[in-house]
């Protein structure tokens, strides 16, 4: 079977949610430039979950998650078609200021990335850009406390976010994401740069984090996405006349994705027949 196979007309079948949905992300096609990235695909983020995406290198899982909180604004080339509603508000709504969008919608990126300053000010930063009016100290040690960290760093907190582990420098960015009280959290393959230990430890995290809000995570581990989350979107690319254009091949319960899903395609991937 050709895995990259001529799936130019399929389209996925909708995934129906069963709980509410937080983010309704319907992708009709995104571009680099000329270049169409990404078509048909509709994955609603259900609140409180934890979404995952799973698919071969480049078939457009990145560009999909960082549509969803507007972070591919920054390219100029980026063209989306389609719509994001967030509470029944498009992000992609003309006066809607991508600001404000990621201060509902966090991100957590592949490479823990903490600001060079403190331990403190990286948690408190979001505040400060949202001009945050309470208790920043409050808001800081919550954020610390649900982000697993704030054990390890209470007692340093003037120290610099550079100084901690890997895993720990994953925590605080977490923290940094979750400070702002955001509905949603995108999550970018947060372990990729980790060891299994501090996997782990993040992997326990995502679980905890579902109960106050609702997660998306791309991941290339198919172990992970089995072990985190509840629904899971697989992505296939589709090489007919020339292209490279990934879409959505199947979204269903994680369960149904790994033990018994619809598509040939999906059942090859998650045996591990092609990658
Ligand atoms: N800034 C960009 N400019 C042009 N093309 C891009 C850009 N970012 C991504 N692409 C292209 O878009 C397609 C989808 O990339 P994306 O990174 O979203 O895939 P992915 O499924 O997340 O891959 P991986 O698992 O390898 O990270 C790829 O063909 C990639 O080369």
């Amino acid at each position: 079977m050709n895995h990259h196979a001529d799936t130019g007309s399929f389209i996925a079948k909708p995934y129906q949610p069963t709980g509410p949905v937080v983010l309704d992300c319907q992708v009709k096609n995104i571009y680099y430039g000329d270049f169409r990235a990404v078509r048909d695909t509709i994955v609603p983020i259900e609140k409180n979950k934890v979404t995952g995406f799973i698919g071969p290198s480049g078939c457009g899982k990145s560009t999909v998650l960082r549509s969803m909180n507007r972070m591919n604004d920054l390219i100029d080339s980026f063209r989306f078609e389609g719509s994001i509603q967030y509470h029944n508000h498009d992000i992609y709504g003309k006066k809607v200021d991508a600001v404000v969008v990621r201060r509902y919608i966090g991100m957590v990126f592949q490479l823990p990335n903490p600001f060079s300053m403190s331990i403190y000010d990286n948690v408190a930063f979001g505040l400060r850009l949202n001009a945050f009016k309470g208790d920043e100290a409050e808001m800081v040690e919550r954020a610390l406390k649900r982000a697993a960290l704030w054990n390890d760093v209470k007692d340093k907190l003037k120290n610099s976010g550079l100084s901690l582990s890997g895993g720990q420098q994953q925590r605080l960015c977490i923290a940094r994401a979750i400070a702002t009280e955001p509905d949603v959290l995108l999550m970018d393959e947060p372990c990729s740069a980790l060891d299994p230990i501090a996997t782990r430890q993040i992997e326990e995290l995502m679980v905890e984090l579902k109960e106050h809000y609702s997660v998306a995570l791309v991941t290339h581990n198919m172990q992970q996405a089995m072990r985190v989350a509840d629904v899971t979107a697989f992505m296939g690319v589709d090489i007919s006349k020339g292209c490279r254009t990934g879409h959505l091949v199947e979204m269903a319960e994680t369960r149904k994705i790994f033990e018994s899903p619809d598509q040939a395609l999906t059942r090859a991937y998650v045996n591990g027949e092609f990658s």
